[in-house]
């Protein structure tokens, strides 16, 4: 079953946006964006949870429209606690621009991975600077959240689900089908120190999920990134979890090999939507965003 492309979608916005949000990447979209109230934000994230629970789609941003006040009053009493900073409806198949590298991603991968979310991989350089390394999108097969994630969450709002320790975990550890594009921002990035980070990054997620530093399979995973190789800013890499628990990682097309293991796949997607990811927005988003297909009937 295909799923539709015109359910709307949930993208954080930035509180402070840069100064153009423009790249020289080809294939983006740099519309500006409103800044919303927190207020706003809550009826926004509120009001989508309940038109994907009618089945509607939500066609108005105005924070006092009737239907953004009362659903912001029925679903979110204490709209306090509500931890999605603020959102956006994503016309189902628009790109989504990474706000702060001006990055675009497409609404769907292939013919059957929804984006979810976007996020910016910073890394600071000797505790002096914060570079930004690489934007990237998180997508997954709606039909396969639907299938492993339903029984369990189907009748839960999206703001249970937000609150449901279970549910981020099981949403990584399923045999969903996922895949993290990486778009690289750094224009001076070397495939050694993609490496090398990797080995941090990976690496302490292999420990945490298994209690030993998993060298060899750390080792399969951070060869697939040959000397050879060049990443020059605009470069993909597609880190693609597939059916089986096997990870694909294709670099500009190319595909650089599959490891078969649900510790690895565990940890990589642990990275941009675990418990410590390295963008909070990204994280948030996806949640939110499996959240409204879980509210699709
Ligand atoms: C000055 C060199 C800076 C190098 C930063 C490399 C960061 C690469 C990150 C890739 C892997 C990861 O996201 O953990």
């Amino acid at each position: 079953m295909m799923m539709s492309l015109r359910f709307p979608f949930l993208f954080s916005q930035p509180t402070n946006l840069p100064g153009s949000g423009s790249s020289s990447q080809n294939n983006h979209r740099t519309t500006p964006r409103p800044r919303f109230s927190a207020t706003f934000a809550a009826a926004t994230a509120a009001s989508i949870g309940a038109a994907a629970a009618a089945g509607v789609a939500v066609v108005s941003q105005n924070p006092n429209h009737p239907f953004f006040q009362h659903a912001a009053n029925l679903l979110l009493p204490n709209s306090s606690s509500l931890l999605w900073a603020s959102v956006s409806l994503a016309d189902g198949s628009a790109p989504v621009v990474e706000p702060k590298s001006g990055v675009s991603f497409p609404a769907v991968l292939g013919s059957s991975l929804t984006l979810l979310g976007v996020g910016l991989r910073k890394k600071s350089i000797l505790g002096l600077k914060n570079i930004d390394v690489y934007a990237f999108g998180v997508y997954a097969n709606g039909d396969d959240v639907k299938k492993f994630l339903s029984e369990k969450y189907g009748n839960l709002s999206a703001f249970e689900l937000k609150n449901s320790k279970d549910f981020n975990n099981d949403l990584m550890e399923a045999d969903i089908s996922m895949t993290v594009r990486l778009q690289i921002v750094y224009s001076k990035l070397s495939i050694k120190s993609i490496r090398s980070a990797y080995e941090e990054s990976v690496g302490s997620r292999l420990q945490k999920f298994s209690g030993s530093d998993n060298k060899e399979l750390l080792q399969r995973f951070t060869s697939q990134f040959k000397d050879e190789y060049k990443l020059p800013r605009g470069s993909l890499v597609e880190l693609s979890k597939e059916p089986g628990y096997v990870l694909k990682t294709i670099i500009d097309g190319k595909e650089m090999g599959s490891i078969e293991s649900k510790l690895l796949c565990r940890s990589i997607l642990d990275l941009y939507i675990g418990e410590d990811p390295f963008d909070r927005r990204a994280k948030d988003d996806v949640d939110l965003n499996v959240a409204s297909l879980l509210q699709q009937k």
